[in-house]
């Protein structure tokens, strides 16, 4: 599904991903770990290609195909959804009706009509039964004045609706409580499948708790310097990212 090859990314000169590896193969989730400023974010932005981020040596691969040349759109119509990626307030815009548009954007660079009305009102009803979400809250406006667990269930839902191929969450600076864990937990296990990946970035490993990853990678300083299963995740927050960085300096 995604195959990074020693991707180095840079801001303002400032090499923040220095070759970063990883396969990430349909069916799985991985979880990424590491300390503040590692570049976890980084990483995900640069693999939805957000164009602040100078993408130097090494490639990006999405089912065999190099994403470089690629828009956020373009990527994101090739199934990739980056959580948080259009955290924007529209006032007099529904959640249900910026859904609509979304998917029908997407179905048009596919060369597909737009999905029928009634059609599309099923998959709202499905995925915001699935996700527990309430009727009233699909009639708000975007983002306007969400709390940040309703956001989180906003994005659970855009991704629940848009049925990424993968899926990038980035949860490490978003303050969940444990409702907004349970929410994004939930929403992911449901939406764990054969066909698609999902990478979810965490300082918790209380999440991990919920949401089982299959490889747990650990990023320091622009590179993953450790990848296992989710036992990585409970040394990690036994014994801190220390010894990592030690074992990364030799
Ligand atoms: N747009 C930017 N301009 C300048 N520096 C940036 C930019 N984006 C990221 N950085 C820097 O890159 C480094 C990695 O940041 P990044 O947000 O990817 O880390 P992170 O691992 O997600 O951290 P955290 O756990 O704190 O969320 C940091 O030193 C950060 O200051």
């Amino acid at each position: 599904m995604l195959e990074i090859k020693n991707l180095h990314a840079s801001v303002d000169d400032k090499e923040i991903l220095k070759g970063i590896n990883l396969k990430v193969n349909a069916g799985e989730v991985h979880a990424i770990m590491g300390p503040n400023g590692s570049g976890k974010s980084t990483l995900a932005e640069v693999i939805a290609g957000q164009e602040e981020f100078e993408v130097g040596e090494g490639s990006i691969l999405m089912e065999g195909e190099d994403l470089e040349e690629l828009s956020p759109e373009e990527r994101a119509h090739k199934g990739v959804f980056l959580s948080f990626q259009y955290p924007v307030e529209i006032p007099g815009v529904s959640v249900t009706n910026f859904m609509k548009t979304a998917i029908n954007e997407s179905r048009k660079a596919q060369g597909l009509e737009d999905m029928p009305a009634n059609e599309m009102l099923k998959k709202i009803r499905e995925k915001s039964e699935m996700l527990e979400i309430d009727r009233k809250f699909l009639s708000r406006s975007l983002n306007e004045g969400f709390s940040g667990g309703e956001k989180k269930r906003n994005e659970i839902f855009q991704m629940a609706m848009m049925e990424p191929k993968l899926a990038i969450l980035d949860e490490t600076d978003s303050g969940l409580d444990i409702d907004a864990l349970r929410i994004v937990a939930n929403g992911v296990n449901k939406l764990r499948g054969k066909d698609n990946a999902i990478i979810v970035i965490t300082h918790y490993q209380r999440l991990l708790e919920y949401i089982v990853p299959d490889f747990v990678h650990v990023l320091h300083n622009g590179k993953i310097v450790k990848s296992g299963t989710k036992e990585l995740a409970l040394e990690l927050e036994e014994k801190g990212y220390d010894w990592l960085k030690e074992e990364a300096a030799v």
